[in-house]
């Protein structure tokens, strides 16, 4: 492969305006090293470049740190004035209809760039992952990496797309410092999938308004080229980072066919989950592996065959809370603005969080003109049905099959299952499986085949301590690491505390051999890494098993706590049911007047129970 390799292409200072492009060869930040500036200049003559006077037309760059900076202070302002938030209720507005499709730019899990086989490490030092025609160098020419196409179908079969036999590659030309060769290569006139949909259900947080469901028609998915990083700096210039440069993206885009904010949030929040599901991109959008344009209309309701309204296009929104609150802002400033007797013009816009309003970025008039035109360097892409055959059949459990199996076989809550799926973009899950499959393993060695335990009864507790007990150990203040997040690798394994050793943990409380005392405290010991060799040599070398009252000793317990309650005792034989209130108390004086650690709880309650209808009978 040809590489320019890090020290001749060097890092580069530009400054923020282009008729100091010039300056792109002046690298003061590695002066030493050799530059290829004139060799840039010569394969982008300037003339182009200074052709590009207008702003970014892709308006993917960073505002300059000034800009950001009077952002921030505008939506500080607004805090401090006291002015709401945008209502997340305003779900709706009388007599007006909203219109939303969305755009996302999802980065693709490949190792190689679209076009050339640098890889595609983002966090390695900048340019260090550089061929020359990622650069545009003369003479160097498109290769089309085959592996790139892989997580392109997958996510284009999640979202139950038609894959296209033939598709096409296209330019799309603009200039600006983040694209080398002056055009992107993109699929316009043909895309390799068309025709999806997602299906967005009531529990995955809809809007109210939308019932229990809504279908969400995908126009297409696209392979396109990103481009290059910019960093903007503190003394107004730009440092650029071409590891970035034609590194994959699929551009998936929505039908218009989403009517409240809040479910083209949730929109947003399942394409992303689908797509992780397939393994298909790098990471989730608040970790900027997707980035969503957000386009927004409004008409007056009452007639359905009126033409939808003028869209504006929200441009690069990257936290799904951003989605809701831009396009609740938004429509706003529409229905104002036509109620005042205005028109909406077509526009690009922008919006910073914790802002109320969105912002003019350029009108329609300032849309360059993109000429496209099908590339004559790079072959018709065709796809093989028996590929795509392939990859339908090994595709992961979408999540919503995922979901109804958490809830339906395992027994877990709709709201825990969720939280299950969403957490560290599907690891979490993945952890939930390791440790049941685990658990399941100690279980079967230790029971009769006929007497395995039905799943409910374990996986429950299993998840359970996957969501809420790992949770609350970041958010405890147990000591010097009490607030560090657990790791999660993509694979599901969890650094702090092993898959397999939370087994132990939960097999062992499962089974009564230890209290829920002592699981809190060993798990809280693997997460400090307190613990000294695992978790049952721990138990061991301190004994922590549950030695538990003998049935005489229960009894005993018993008849000491009824005793010295009378009353409550009475009350609870006289009903004729078993108020939980009144039973945990009596529970509670069991604990109190015991050993604690050696009642169960459980088991409490049932003797308490067996003297209540013992009492209760004729
Ligand atoms: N009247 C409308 N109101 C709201 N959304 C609309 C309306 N008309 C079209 N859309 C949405 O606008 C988006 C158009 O995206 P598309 O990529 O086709 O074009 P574009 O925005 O002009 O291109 P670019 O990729 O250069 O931004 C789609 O998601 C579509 O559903
Ligand atoms: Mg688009
Ligand atoms: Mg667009």
């Amino acid at each position: 492969m040809a590489r320019i390799p890090v020290n001749v292409l060097g890092r580069y200072l530009i400054h923020g305006h282009l008729s100091h492009w010039g300056c792109l060869g002046a690298c003061r930040y590695a002066p030493r090293r050799a530059l290829v500036g004139p060799a840039l200049s010569a394969a982008r003559p300037f003339r182009s470049l200074h052709a590009a006077q207008e702003p970014n037309p892709k308006a993917q760059l960073p505002p300059s740190v000034p800009l950001r900076k009077q952002w921030k202070d505008e939506a500080k302002q607004a805090r401090k004035q006291g002015k709401k938030k945008a209502n997340k209720d305003s779900q709706t507005v009388d007599g007006w209809e909203l219109t939303v499709g969305i755009e996302i730019h999802a980065q693709l899990n490949t190792s190689r760039k679209l076009f050339s086989p640098a890889l595609t490490s983002f966090n390695d030092s900048p340019n260090s992952h550089v061929a020359l025609f990622d650069v545009a160098m003369p003479g160097s020419q498109p290769l089309f990496q085959a592996e790139t196409l892989i997580p392109a179908l997958r996510a284009a079969l999640s979202l139950n797309c038609d894959i296209q036999p033939v598709s096409r590659f296209d330019r799309k030309h603009y200039f600006w410092w983040d694209q080398p060769s002056g055009y992107q290569i993109t699929q316009y006139y043909q895309p390799f999938a068309r025709n999806g949909h997602i299906t967005l259900l009531a529990r995955d947080g809809i809007s109210p308004e939308d019932g229990e469901s809504v279908t969400v028609g995908i126009k297409q998915v696209q392979l396109e080229q990103d481009t290059a990083k910019t960093l903007a700096q503190t003394d107004n210039t730009q440092w650029l980072d071409f590891n970035r440069v034609g590194v994959p993206l699929i551009e998936i885009i929505t039908e218009p066919q989403i009517h409240h904010p809040r479910t083209a949030a949730v929109a947003v929040r399942k394409i992303q989950l689908l797509l992780s599901t397939v393994d298909a991109c790098v990471s989730g959008m608040e970790a900027g592996g997707l980035r969503a344009d957000i386009n927004v209309s409004v008409r007056r309701t009452g007639d359905p065959n009126a033409p939808l309204g003028t869209r504006t296009e929200i441009k690069n929104l990257s936290t799904i809370k951003a989605v809701e609150d831009a396009i609740i802002a938004e429509r706003d400033r529409q229905i104002r603005e036509i109620e005042a007797g205005g028109k909406i013009a077509s526009e690009t816009r922008g919006w910073t969080i914790g802002s109320k309003e969105t912002r003019r970025l350029r009108g329609k008039e300032g849309e360059v003109d993109y000429r496209y035109m099908p590339d004559p360097d790079i072959a018709p892409l065709i796809i093989e049905k028996d590929l795509v055959d392939h990859l339908r059949q090994t595709l992961a459990a979408s999540p919503d099959t995922e979901l109804d199996r958490l809830i339906t076989h395992f027994g877990l809550t709709a709201k825990d299952a969720m939280s299950l799926i969403n957490l560290e973009n599907g690891a979490r899950v993945q952890y939930f499986y390791k440790v049941l499959a685990h658990f399941e393993r100690m279980i079967e060695e230790a029971v009769a085949d006929d007497a395995m335990p039905d799943v409910k009864s374990y996986a429950g507790l299993i998840g359970n301590w996957t969501i809420h007990e790992l949770g609350r150990l970041t958010t405890s203040r147990a000591g010097p690491l009490g607030q560090v997040d657990l790791d999660f690798t993509p694979e599901g394994d969890c650094i702090q505390v092993p898959d397999s050793e939370l087994a132990q943990i939960l097999f062992h409380l499962y089974r009564k051999h230890i209290t829920g005392k002592v699981a809190k405290e060993l798990i809280m010991a693997l997460y400090l890494g307190e613990l000294e060799g695992g978790v049952l040599e721990s138990i061991e070398a301190h004994d922590l098993w549950f030695k538990e009252l003998s049935p005489e000793e229960y009894e005993a317990l018993v008849d000491e706590v009824v005793d010295g309650e009378n009353k409550v005792l009475q009350e609870l034989v006289s009903s004729e049911t078993f108020p939980q209130g009144k039973l945990m108390f009596l529970v509670g004086k069991m604990m109190r007047a015991g050993q604690t650690e050696r009642i169960d709880p459980a088991t409490a309650e049932r003797l308490l129970r067996d003297r209540v209808q013992k009492l209760r009978a004729p």
